[in-house]
């Protein structure tokens, strides 16, 4: 079957513009991720590479050899780089540089700037390179992305290796067929794999940064604005969670209810910042005290609670520290104490509801007992 070059060209060209359009709009009309920026941008490079190829007439055309593969080399240390913004790192700006500047070097040399052959073996071991780069950087962070990035891994790995291959396989297509040699059909093969590989990478990128952002909604709706520990929703759907995981061990469960004692009169005497700073320092006691899997949320005001499967005494032993600690510091020589209640779940069929009720009801008797002290339910 015979492909014409150009009609490929064009074709490749006509994808790459419009992913670059997608790519732009997705930046523009969403939050302005700097990932979704740097494709944008690595998408247009692609399709000024690819245009300064389909001007080549001759196999060693210049400008168009040397200019269409830096640009090419340049984007990808650009998807390097925007995988690793994506993953919060910083951007390396000698790496992004060292596939065109190796390329632009070797070019220098006229051997090699007239062998096809060498020409193709280093951008296909340049491509491969920053391909396997990019997918290390995703493989490194995979236990903190929480989104779906596995599609990226066999692409990459299939892209890296496509270009591994290509030496092999290339016999310097469609630039022979321009010199009047026979073709062996491998550059229609090169120009569709490269056609795919952009279209995948695009939209995995954007469902995975679409994914991350809807993540962030999520967890913005669960986090309490001030202290930055969970709210009552939080508490509720992850208390719920650690019951439901409870029944399928026999692990205890201890909800420990805190109440600032005398919040109104404090923030009467200290102004309502100082009762902000009085929740975030009582926030910062319990977080430096809490296990892993323990569940701590801010559930009212001055209200908080903790789930725990710490055995019984170690509960009551944590309560105690916080209440002590609390009332041995003085928060910009503000005074504060707290009072807790403490339910016990040895039962399988409690729920946090039941708990809170429970732990309420000790709460309620620690108040009335005169404040800065624990009773259990
Ligand atoms: N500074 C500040 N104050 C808050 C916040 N949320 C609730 N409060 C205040 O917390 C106070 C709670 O007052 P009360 O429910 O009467 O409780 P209390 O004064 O601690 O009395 P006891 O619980 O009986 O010790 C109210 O004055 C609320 O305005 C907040 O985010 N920041």
């Amino acid at each position: 079957m015979h492909l014409d070059v150009y009609t490929l060209f064009i074709f490749e060209l006509y994808i790459l513009i419009l992913l670059t359009g997608v790519m732009l709009f997705a930046w523009i009309g969403g939050r302005r991720d700097p990932t979704l920026g740097l494709m944008a941008l690595m998408l247009a490079f692609a399709t000024a590479g690819t245009q300064l190829s389909s001007m080549r007439s001759d196999v060693n055309d210049i400008i168009p050899v040397l200019f269409s593969n830096l640009l090419i080399l340049l984007c990808y240390g650009i998807m390097w780089s925007a995988v690793r913004v994506f993953t919060g790192r910083r951007i390396i700006l000698p790496g992004v540089l060292a596939g065109p500047l190796i390329w632009a070097f070797f070019c220098l040399s006229p051997d090699f700037y007239h062998s096809l052959s060498q020409r193709i073996l280093l951008t296909s071991i340049l491509t491969a390179a920053y391909t396997l780069m990019t997918t290390v950087e995703l493989w490194h962070v995979r236990r903190q992305l929480n989104v779906t990035f596995w599609p990226a891994l066999p692409l990459s790995l299939f892209h890296a290796g496509f270009y591994l291959m290509r030496p092999v396989f290339d016999d310097g297509l469609p630039y022979a067929e321009m010199a009047g040699r026979h073709s062996s059909g491998f550059f229609a093969i090169l120009i569709f794999e490269a056609i795919l590989y952009a279209i995948c990478l695009t939209f995995i990128i954007l469902a995975m940064v679409y994914e991350r952002g809807q993540l962030s909604y999520k967890l913005a709706s669960l986090r309490d604005p001030l202290t930055g520990v969970g709210n009552r929703r939080a508490f509720l759907e992850f208390g719920n969670e650690l019951i439901r995981k409870r029944k399928n061990c026999t692990l205890p469960l201890q909800l420990m209810l805190f109440d600032l004692d005398n919040f109104k009169k404090l923030n009467d005497q200290y102004g309502h910042a100082g009762g902000d700073s009085a929740l975030i320092f009582f926030c910062s006691i319990v977080n430096s005290l809490l296990e892993k899997k323990d569940v701590f949320a801010r559930i009212g005001g001055e209200e908080f609670a903790c789930l725990t499967s710490q055995p019984k005494e170690q509960a009551i032993k944590m309560a105690e520290t916080i209440r002590f600690r609390l009332a041995q510091s003085s928060q910009h020589n503000i005074p504060m104490t707290v009072s807790v209640g403490i339910a016990f779940s040895d039962l399988n069929q409690d729920t946090i509801s039941h708990l809170l009720i429970q732990a309420d009801h000790a709460l309620y008797r620690a108040k009335s007992a005169g404040k800065n002290r624990i009773e259990l339910s």
